[in-house]
């Protein structure tokens, strides 16, 4: 028998089918997922957990013309597989292959371009209103998980939308589940919710009207009577607006296919709380959705297997330690991550500092301004944040710590190109937006032993100070266990060469060593972004007749910016080539690669140097 799944290239396809197959197609889309992402990796446990929800999406909405907004996007594989994209999925995150996250140049389904959570409500509301004015049909659905709908601009959103006359549908997908085990006192009112009979009873309403079904319009009624008829009266949603429905079972496509065919003909803002599983269908995904939350390769059957112990740490395991060792050594630490635990390398402190640890949920906005508020009253605090989370949080940067020049450290993990995620998540701004705000203090270690000094240095600074470091591991360096710090705004010269003085900054001072023996340059490990050592910026400008800045960051107001400035009010001429990442969006791909094809390896460093020396000649 064909399986279902083969004849769907496209929603049409999807609706063709009868209530009583979709079952069966969430069996194969499961299946198909599940082996699809072990062979590439990527976001499995989401994907896991909303492959009903998507089919029923899609089922009754009329996409795409109807419009589907969903938030992070890392939930879409199904999506993107009933969208015509089930053969990309074997260069899912590979370059130039399809984004893990919806990208409205990628298809026509994709209505709107995440990566970053909690915009989904907003974009719908913004689509539903746009709908209405020009007299359009089209329904809107935001689909939105229960760790995004902790941010800020949900509310936002939902505060927003509650009071305009658009038919927006919200679909809260509750897995109880963040990347990490939830937080928060809204994670508590959902639960609330949850509480009781009432998740049973609206499942069995569900199954109950759709087997007396005389037809869908009829069964969908009645399902709103019995699912409206068993909800608590004025929930958070209704007290904002919204008509709430629920909670149902996510996984029950009985249940969600007429509760959705009732709420898309419904006018107004409408809510739907949908509960789901991460993981679903896969026992190891569903006993640990932390660990499959994003996977590298892995075999189905015996699950992913432990890391090898590497001697080669990660960024972000020498910020763990370091976290810790500080921690040990300075009561006032407190340790806080905007819901990225375990990618920032806080689970350890989590469990040796659990009274000095604050996961805020995701809301990058409120974690600056909490560690403002610490440090007012004397605590040290260290936001452990990903270089484009802290992109949210740029007005609370500048606003509420730097302003007041108080003295936070700012971990910034992710600095630079990070690979299968993509132009979403790539670290590529930070320099840039960091440099031009006054009191900030910004380093990039080159190796992971500068790394620990450079956090160490941060601490003891009385004022903001970011240490932006890559993902992944660096060069395997030794690294002293000790706390000693480095001297403020000093590089140091790595190699001595001859008319060529590369200035290199953080991670490019690998390949900038590589290219200065091919070169037999001068090589500087400038470590300080700001203050920016203009003595050894001066005495280079005088020895050597190029001066080539190295940065993984963008070109515009980086590091070679400030290097250039610094050139220019002294007075000194000596011409400057500024090398990083170009004036363009970088999609996903292998790291390494990519920085290859934009020439910041030592062959593309060494060739722009001597293009530079031959249009000088
Ligand atoms: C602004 C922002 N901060 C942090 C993240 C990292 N992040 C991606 S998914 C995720 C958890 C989302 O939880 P939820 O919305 O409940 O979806 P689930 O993973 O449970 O499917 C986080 C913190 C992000 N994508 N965007
Ligand atoms: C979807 C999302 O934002 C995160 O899951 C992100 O993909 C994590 O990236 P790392 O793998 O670099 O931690
Ligand atoms: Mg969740």
């Amino acid at each position: 028998m064909t399986p279902l799944l083969d004849t769907i290239q496209s929603p049409a396809d999807l609706r063709l089918l009868s209530p009583h197959q979709l079952p069966q197609l969430a069996d194969e889309l499961r299946q198909f997922l599940l082996e699809s992402v072990a062979k590439t990796g990527g976001h499995l446990s989401s994907n896991l957990g909303t492959i009903e929800l998507t089919i029923a999406l899609h089922y009754v909405f009329n996409t795409p013309e109807d419009r589907l907004v969903w938030d992070v996007g890392h939930q879409t594989y199904a999506h993107k597989v009933l969208t015509g994209r089930r053969e990309g999925m074997a260069r899912l995150r590979m370059y130039q292959g399809i984004s893990g996250f919806p990208k409205r140049t990628e298809s026509i389904y994709d209505t709107f371009g995440v990566g970053h959570s909690s915009t989904s409500i907003s974009a719908a509301l913004g689509m539903a209103v746009a709908a209405r004015n020009k007299g359009e049909e089209r329904r809107v659905a935001a689909i939105i998980g229960d760790g995004a709908m902790s941010a800020g601009q949900a509310f936002e959103a939902l505060n927003n939308g509650g009071t305009l006359d658009a038919n927006l549908l919200v679909i809260l997908n509750d897995n109880d589940m963040s990347i990490s085990p939830p937080v928060g006192a809204l994670n508590k009112y959902l639960a609330r919710l949850l509480s009781g009979r009432t998740f049973n009873a609206a499942r069995r309403a569900g199954g109950k009207v759709l087997s007396v079904m005389p037809s869908m319009r009829e069964f969908a009624s009645r399902v709103e009577e019995h699912v409206k008829g068993m909800i608590s009266p004025g929930t958070l949603f209704e007290e904002l607006g919204f008509n709430y429905i629920g909670p149902i079972n996510g996984h029950d496509l009985e249940a969600l296919i007429p509760t959705l065919q009732n709420l898309r003909r419904l006018q107004g803002p409408q809510f739907l709380h949908v509960i789901t599983q991460k993981g679903q269908g896969y026992k190891l995904a569903e006993t640990d959705p932390v660990l499959y939350h994003g996977v590298s390769k892995f075999d189905t059957t015996c699950g992913i297997k432990p890391a090898k112990s590497s001697s080669k740490l990660t960024y972000t395991q020498v910020f763990s330690d370091w976290l810790c060792d500080q921690a040990a050594s300075d009561s006032r630490l407190m340790g806080i991550t905007p819901a990225m635990r375990e990618g920032s390398g806080l689970l350890r402190f989590s469990q040796e500092f659990p009274d000095r640890y604050f996961d805020v949920g995701i809301a990058e906005q409120h974690a600056l301004t909490f560690a403002a508020g610490l440090a007012c009253e004397g605590m040290k605090p260290v936001v452990a944040i990903y270089s484009t989370f802290l992109q949210r949080a740029y007005d609370q940067l500048i606003h509420d710590i730097a302003l007041q020049n108080l003295p936070i450290v700012f971990a910034i993990d992710r600095g630079g190109l990070v690979g299968a995620d993509g132009a979403t998540h790539n670290g590529a701004f930070d320099l840039s937006y960091l440099t031009c705000i006054p009191n900030m203090v910004v380093m990039t270690p080159s190796d992971e032993d500068e790394c620990r000094k450079m956090l160490s240095t941060a601490f003891a600074i009385d004022g903001p100070v970011a240490v932006r470091y890559p993902r992944g591991s660096g060069s395997g360096v030794p690294i002293q266990p000790d706390l000693s710090t480095l001297a403020i705004g000093k590089g140091e010269v790595k190699r001595q060469g001859k008319r060529t003085a590369l200035l290199a900054f953080g991670s490019m001072l690998t390949p900038a060593l590589a290219a200065g023996d091919l070169l037999d340059a001068t090589v500087v490990n400038m470590r300080f972004v700001k203050p920016i050592d203009h003595e050894l910026i001066h005495s280079l400008a005088l020895s050597h007749d190029l001066l080539v800045s190295i940065e993984e960051n963008t070109i515009i107001g980086g590091a070679g910016a400030e290097v250039s400035r610094i050139l220019e009010e002294s007075g000194l001429r000596v011409p400057h080539l500024r090398l990083g990442l170009p004036d363009h969006f970088i999609d996903q791909g292998d790291s390494a690669a990519l920085l290859s094809k934009i020439g910041l390896d030592p062959a593309g460093i060494a060739s722009s140097v001597c293009e530079k020396r031959a249009a000088n000649s």
